[in-house]
């Protein structure tokens, strides 16, 4: 349910068995109230008077005359502290009056009077409704019963006014408590995200953007479990620029990222979703191909070759391809040096070569 749609006697939880607590609290019984009551017809005819005298007095005070600000405001609160004064000589405690005390809490805290302003409002509107009492009521001991009876009052309506000022500045601390714990979460996530995009870079070659060294060995470690599980084959290429010093030498370092670029591209362009294309480093790099046997991964090499030759005619790879599994599996580091004397024997024919074999 909205805030909206509950009553401040709602939201505060005052029911009126709350309400007889507080009054018995504070000694305030019905004979009390009575008491103030029989003083109604005297306010009536008072109450614009005390009324101007109660702000002369506050407008004396810079710091609540400021927070006043203008004189419609004034006006206003000419009307609202002449209803106030009014109902405190009804002598009925009831939920409404009840709930129009709670209002007044939450609107001193809306507008910013602090406790010490509206203490002294209270304190002064007392002393002129003592004053009056004093001077109309003769008889002592009902003057004197009637004064302790409008204390009483005066306090249950503080009680009140103080529990949603409090209420208020607690659900002000709750909103700013939640608005930070969001902001918290929100960086927690921004974060968890860079991280992610972080642990991803370092596992990608700068130059070409394809997974580097350190990620080699992690997918290719997984990969050889998986195939073990599943007792399937998976393949190896390790392949090697021919020559590639020389083209740094003779055409430029730019021209040498380029070429190291475009193999990359080409391997990815060549390979599964499922195939891992690597650069092992410098102008070495490697395929890692799972459920994929020895011919397959020839003809995987073929493509790679074709496509590069449509680019680099005068330029020429080596590739050296390794089955295994599915009975016997080689580890990772075995498979890996296999596969580079593989293509250390491509490299001795001349042009591309492919050396394979079925393990
Ligand atoms: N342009 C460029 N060159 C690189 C990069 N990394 C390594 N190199 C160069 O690659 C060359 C590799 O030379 P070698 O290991 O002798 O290999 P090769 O010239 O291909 O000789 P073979 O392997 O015997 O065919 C070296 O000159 C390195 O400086 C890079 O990121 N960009």
């Amino acid at each position: 349910m909205k805030l909206t749609d509950t009553s401040l006697l709602e939201q505060m939880h005052i029911s009126d068995v709350e309400i007889q607590n507080r009054m018995r609290l504070l000694g305030l019984d019905e004979s009390a109230l009575d008491l103030i009551a029989k003083q109604r017809g005297l306010i009536e005819e008072e109450v614009d008077g005390i009324v101007n005298r109660f702000y002369d007095i506050q407008t004396e005070v810079d710091e609540i005359a400021s927070l006043i600000g203008d004189t419609e405001t004034l006006s206003r609160l000419r009307i609202a502290q002449r209803r106030y004064i009014t109902d405190l000589f009804l002598g009925v405690c009831d939920s409404d009056y009840v709930n129009n005390r709670l209002r007044i809490g939450m609107v001193h805290k809306r507008i910013g009077v602090e406790p010490k302003l509206y203490l002294s409002a209270v304190s002064t509107l007392k002393d002129l409704l003592f004053e009056l009492l004093s001077v109309h009521l003769k008889d002592k001991q009902q003057l004197a019963a009637t004064l302790s009876a409008l204390d009483k009052l005066f306090y249950f309506d503080t009680t009140l006014i103080f529990d949603t000022y409090i209420a208020s500045l607690v659900g002000e601390i709750e909103l700013a408590k939640r608005k930070t714990e969001d902001y918290a979460k929100s960086l927690e996530q921004k974060v968890a995200e860079r991280t992610r995009q972080l642990e991803k870079q370092t596992r990608l070659d700068g130059l070409t953007g394809i997974y580097n060294l350190r990620a080699v060995h992690d997918i290719l470690h997984r990969e050889l479990a998986v195939a073990q599980r599943r007792e399937s084959k998976l393949c190896l290429v390790y392949i090697d620029l021919d020559n590639f010093k020389q083209i740094n030498d003779s055409e430029g370092h730019l021209k040498g990222d380029e070429v190291l670029k475009c193999v990359a591209k080409i391997l990815l362009a060549s390979i599964r979703e499922v195939d891992a294309a690597c650069r092992y480093g410098g102008d070495e790099f490697c395929l890692i191909l799972p459920d994929c046997d020895a011919h397959n991964a020839y003809l995987v090499c073929q493509k790679v070759i074709e496509n590069f030759l449509q680019h680099y005619q005068h330029f020429s790879l080596s590739m050296g391809v390794v089955q295994t599994g599915p009975t016997r599996y080689y580890s990772d580091e075995q498979i890996i040096k296999l596969a580079d004397q593989r293509m250390y024997q491509a490299k001795e024919q001349a042009g591309c070569s492919i050396f394979h074999a079925e393990d």
